[in-house]
């Protein structure tokens, strides 16, 4: 993550005046849809002397609220993939009842207006904003000369005529289609959490596997054996992760573990970072141990075939 970011934390009365080129929108995955209307914002912001900036919602971090959505970037995912875009400033809020109240006129101008000194919007065609979603493109449109900004709406990136939407690259990951879901998302999809205890039979089978305990509700892909690139502790290894139950064992539970190719550290409690390159297999239940391990050992020679081939 670029170092000279600023966040603005608007919950905290924090503010900034700086004129601003917003990037509106929610932007889960930021993928090349989203990607295309962030470079839209920097280019307006470069051309006119703006801040790039763009507004983001906090994470639901109430845990009393049931909440089963899945998603494909964090907070903190976006703000290090869209500093990395080149935006500098972020300007974060919650989204909650105080903030769901807001009129479209009260958004535009106690946020846009008042606390972000906003010249210029840049959003997708399908942005909606304020109480009840009532606020679209033709409202900004209504109160831009009241307010002092102006409004570029960038148009939805298709593929074969089907629009790109978070919505369906979700549906790729959980059908297993990561190749797809990586060619949309413009990056490999990625999972954080840290590495937790499981029931030490990996290495009984020479195959120690990290489990991995998510620290946000990402997309799980659907269950297999990936080829994947982990990172740990700053450095990049390759790795095959198995998503699944362990149906050759029973009763056990769902689980995401990942075998390093040469490696040989304790790395129990280290966070690590999980990149979806490719889709081997499906999970699958096997006679005995000896056979799981015998496909074990194709997957692993399946995995250094394909990095020789392709990523090296
Ligand atoms: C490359 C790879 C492929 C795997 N494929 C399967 C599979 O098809 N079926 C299965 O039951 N378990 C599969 N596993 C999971 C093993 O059963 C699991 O790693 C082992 O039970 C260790 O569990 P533990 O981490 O809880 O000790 C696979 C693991 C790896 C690393
Ligand atoms: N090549 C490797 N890939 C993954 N984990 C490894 C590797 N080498 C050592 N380890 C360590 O071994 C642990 C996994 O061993 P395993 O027997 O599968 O135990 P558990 O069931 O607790 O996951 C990892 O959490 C990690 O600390």
């Amino acid at each position: 993550m670029k170092n000279n970011i600023k966040i603005y934390d608007l919950d905290r009365g924090m503010t900034d005046f700086e004129p601003k080129a917003i990037a509106l929108g929610n932007f889960d995955g930021i993928h090349i849809g989203h990607q295309k209307l962030i470079k839209k914002d920097l280019e307006i912001a470069r051309q006119l002397n703006l801040v790039p900036s763009v507004l983001l919602f906090k994470e639901n971090s109430k845990k009393t609220l049931i909440d089963e959505k899945d998603y494909l970037t964090s907070l903190n995912d976006k703000i290090e993939i869209f500093s990395n875009m080149g935006m500098d400033t972020f300007c974060i809020l919650e989204f909650n009842e105080d903030f769901r109240s807001l009129s479209p006129r009260e958004f535009i101008s106690e946020i846009l207006y008042k606390k972000l000194n906003t010249k210029y919007i840049v959003i997708g065609e399908d942005y909606h904003f304020g109480k009840n979603a009532e606020g679209d493109i033709k409202t900004l449109a209504r109160f831009q000369d009241e307010f002092g900004f102006e409004t570029t709406i960038v148009d939805f990136e298709v593929d074969n005529g089907v629009k790109i939407s978070s919505g369906s690259i979700k549906e790729l990951i959980k059908n297993g289609n990561i190749a797809k879901a990586n060619k949309y998302l413009g990056r490999n999809y990625k999972i954080i959490g840290h590495v937790v205890d499981g029931h030490k039979r990996g290495r009984t089978l020479n195959f120690p596997t990290a489990n991995l305990e998510m620290n946000f509700s990402y997309t799980v892909p659907k269950d297999g054996v990936y080829l994947t690139r982990v990172n740990v502790r700053g450095k990049n290894h390759f790795a095959l992760t198995n998503i699944g139950s362990n149906p050759t064992f029973e009763n056990d539970f769902r689980k995401i573990e990942t075998y390093i190719l040469d490696f040989s550290e304790d790395i129990y409690g280290e966070n690590i970072t999980i990149e979806f390159l490719e889709f081997f297999r499906g999970d699958l239940k096997f006679e005995s141990v000896d056979d799981l391990i015998n496909q074990m050992e194709i997957d692993k020679k399946r995995a250094i075939d394909t990095i020789n081939k392709k990523y090296l």
